[in-house]
């Protein structure tokens, strides 16, 4: 599942990355250390060569508790993406030696959805050849991005370009924040920490206020659009290559997603089978939780997402690559499509995960609460893929726009992209390819069940749009009137792409893998389309992708399914190969001696190294010796 990283073992031999004694940091003592562990890694690739790729399995073994994380998943990716050739020679050295530490400064304290409402300025002074860098307003300030607070010497600002008095809109500048000799802010920049999160608390997230700031013309990061000296603005592209970056850290947030979500249900379910609690004969031996059937219900749905949103993203790696060496060539054909399904996947797969993890965390009973299971410190951290790279509502509508798009050329006999080529089918000619019970074991079959909720998802609300306009009502008040239906068509759409993955991933596996390993990966993606369509079984129905009778026929192979897979549970999430060290879990020990390992998180509790506590002394001592207490 994770490439084996040959390296772990060195990796995890240095305290540094022994991840035990986070707990009870400050945060100060975290954003050192994140700091830390991303230089230390960053020595260890140079001193055994590891590629880039060691690198990022290192980063991702980590769980992403390190530093520079946006210098490393966007200022650079910034710079290759918006910078010309002369600007990605003069900036990518200094970035990747770390000579320059960089954030993505776009969110400010009162925008961060609506980018053509930023309120930063760049004025451009023909006098000096410079633009000057203004915060208008309180709500103006950047807020948000990530190393801003103390790290970032520089920040890629988006803001809207002013020549004379026309707003040219949003385009990105390079600007020094804080001098090389001494990392203090240079005049004019107030920058500073946003304060404490809910996780994440090793990241300096920041504000920062830009007063007359004045950059270089050359500052203006020209590979879509240009000022020449005399003032005039050149577009060389569109400007919806400057969203580039964009698309490609919502692309490794569905990586993001599938990692946090194969610790939790490994987790889960290593945990539920060494917990025994209860037993169903009276007097019988207690049971393992895992042989519970609501144990089961309630955790192989996280199982199950880990591979599929794993064989998600290695499809959608290769579609973007497509894409982006088409977008660098100055072709632009497939940016709609890549950002389309990657704002929608993004949007499905954290929401998919933070659902999913709650339910780890709360099939561990009370050990579920303690940060020692790390199932809930997990949550915690992956509660901002729902938000970061566009909230996931805001995600779905621009999926949901783009198949709005789609669907139009297909009604219209026009070529449409591969992803939505199931929009071109005759929607009435479908027929529910279940007909007997036995048929719902075919993947096959259910892959042609979220084909035809899908589109008939899309057509309903491409309907009602017509509908609206063709009442009267204009254009964005009968966009608004369907908002909700957009975002249900859009994760239908997205439903389908996980299910089409895994049916296609399982199919291409079945040709080279062992018929055992292939009838485990069959069984495992039968129960996640069996699944999916009971949790959404009202769509499906409305639909009339099935009927009732279809309907308990998938849910009664669904429960079959939970008790085909329990054999192989416990095999699936070793299969992710994930170190002891990784994990971090006292209840998810590849040793399975969870008790033992709770335990000794107990014992390193900072409170459990005195035996009395300080607050004996200030206030239960008289209280106990029944002594009158002092005013308080
Ligand atoms: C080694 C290290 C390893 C670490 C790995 C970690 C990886 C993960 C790291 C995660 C860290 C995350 C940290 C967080 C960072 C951030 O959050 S950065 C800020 C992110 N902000 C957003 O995403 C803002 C969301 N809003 C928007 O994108 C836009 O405002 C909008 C909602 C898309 C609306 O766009 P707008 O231009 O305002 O109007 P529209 O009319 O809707 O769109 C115009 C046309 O542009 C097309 N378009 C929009 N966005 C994109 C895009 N990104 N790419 C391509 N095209 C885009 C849109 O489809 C429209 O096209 P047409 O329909 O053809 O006109
Ligand atoms: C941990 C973290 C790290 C971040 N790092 C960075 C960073 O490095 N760089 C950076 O620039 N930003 C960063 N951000 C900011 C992030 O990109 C924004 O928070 C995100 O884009 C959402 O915008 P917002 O906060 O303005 O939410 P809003 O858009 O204000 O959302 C509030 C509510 O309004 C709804 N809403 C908004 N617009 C619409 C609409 N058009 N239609 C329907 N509903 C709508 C949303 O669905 C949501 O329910 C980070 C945020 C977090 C939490």
């Amino acid at each position: 599942m994770q490439k084996t990283f040959k390296n772990e073992k060195i990796l995890f031999a240095e305290p540094l990355f022994q991840c035990d004694g986070l707990a009870g940091f400050t945060r100060s003592e975290l954003y050192e250390n994140a700091i830390h562990r991303t230089l230390r890694i960053n020595q260890l690739k140079k001193e055994h060569n590891w590629t880039q790729e060691d690198f990022d399995i290192a980063i991702r073994c980590l769980n992403y508790e390190v530093g520079f994380v946006i210098h490393l998943s966007m200022f650079i990716p910034a710079i290759e993406r918006l910078a010309t050739d002369d600007q990605k020679a003069k900036w990518l050295p200094l970035a990747e030696s770390y000579r320059i530490l960089g954030t993505y400064a776009q969110t400010e304290l009162g925008h961060g959805t609506n980018l053509m409402a930023l309120e930063t300025t760049a004025t451009f002074d023909p006098r000096t050849d410079e633009f000057v860098l203004r915060t208008p307003q309180l709500s103006s300030m950047k807020w948000w991005p990530g190393s801003l607070g103390k790290t970032a010497t520089h920040a890629i600002v988006l803001a809207q370009l002013i020549i004379g008095n026309k707003n040219y809109g949003m385009n990105p500048f390079m600007v020094q924040l804080r001098s090389l000799e001494d990392h203090m802010p240079l005049p004019g920049i107030i920058v500073g920490d946003i304060g404490a999160k809910l996780g994440a608390n090793s990241n300096d997230n920041g504000f920062l206020i830009l007063n007359d700031v004045r950059i270089p013309r050359e500052n203006m990061l020209a590979r879509n659009s240009k000022v020449t000296k005399d003032g005039r603005y050149i577009q060389t592209s569109t400007n919806k290559a400057n969203y580039a970056t964009m698309v490609l850290v919502r692309l490794s947030i569905i990586r993001w997603a599938e990692d946090t979500i194969k610790n939790g249900s490994l987790i889960a379910i290593r945990y539920s089978a060494v917990r025994r609690q209860s037993s169903l004969q009276a007097g019988g031996p207690e049971m393992q939780v895992l042989d519970y059937q609501t144990q089961q219900y309630k955790i192989f749905p996280s199982l199950a997402a880990s591979y599929a949103l794993f064989f998600t993203y290695e499809a959608m790696m290769k579609e973007y690559e497509i894409a982006y060496a088409q977008i660098m060539r100055g072709n632009n054909q497939l940016l709609g499509q890549i950002h389309g399904q990657l704002s929608g996947l993004k949007a499905f797969a954290s929401d998919l995960v933070t659902y999913e993890l709650e339910m780890c965390r709360r099939s561990c009973g009370g050990h579920g609460y303690l940060k020692a299971s790390v199932v809930g410190e997990t949550l915690l951290h992956t509660l901002p893929l729902v938000t970061v790279e566009g909230d996931n509502t805001v995600m779905y509508l621009q999926c949901a726009r783009y198949l709005l798009k789609q669907i139009a050329k297909a009604l219209a006999g026009q070529d449409v992209d591969e992803p939505t080529s199931y929009l071109k089918k005759d929607i009435l000619s479908y027929t529910c390819p279940v007909q007997k019970g036995e048929h719902c074991t075919n993947p096959n079959y259910l892959l042609k069940i979220y084909t035809q909720r899908a589109h008939s998802a899309i057509a309903s609300v491409a309907r009602q749009l017509q509908f609206d306009l063709e009442s009267g009502k204009d254009q964005s008040s009968a966009f608004n009137n369907n908002l909700v239906s957009l975002v249900q068509a859009a994760k239908a759409h997205c439903q389908l792409c996980l299910m089409k993955n895994f049916v296609e991933s399982v199919s291409a596996l079945e040709r080279t893998c062992s018929e055992n390993l292939a009838s485990v990966l069959r069984q495992l993606c039968l129960y996640f389309g069996l699944h999916g369509i009971v949790t959404a079984s009202g769509e499906f129905l409305e639909s009339e992708a099935i009927g009732l009778q279809q309907l308990e026929w998938i849910k009664a192979e669904e429960l079959k399914s939970l008790a085909a897979i329990r054999p192989n549970a416990v095999a699936l999430v070793d299969a992710f190969d994930l170190h002891d060290q990784t994990v971090m879990s006292a209840l998810g020990r590849y040793d399975g001696n969870a008790y033992q390992h709770l335990f000794e998180a107990a014992k390193r509790e900072p409170m459990n190294q005195t035996q009395v506590p300080p607050a004996y002394y200030k206030y239960l001592r008289d209280l106990i010796k029944g002594q009158p207490l002092a005013k308080l």
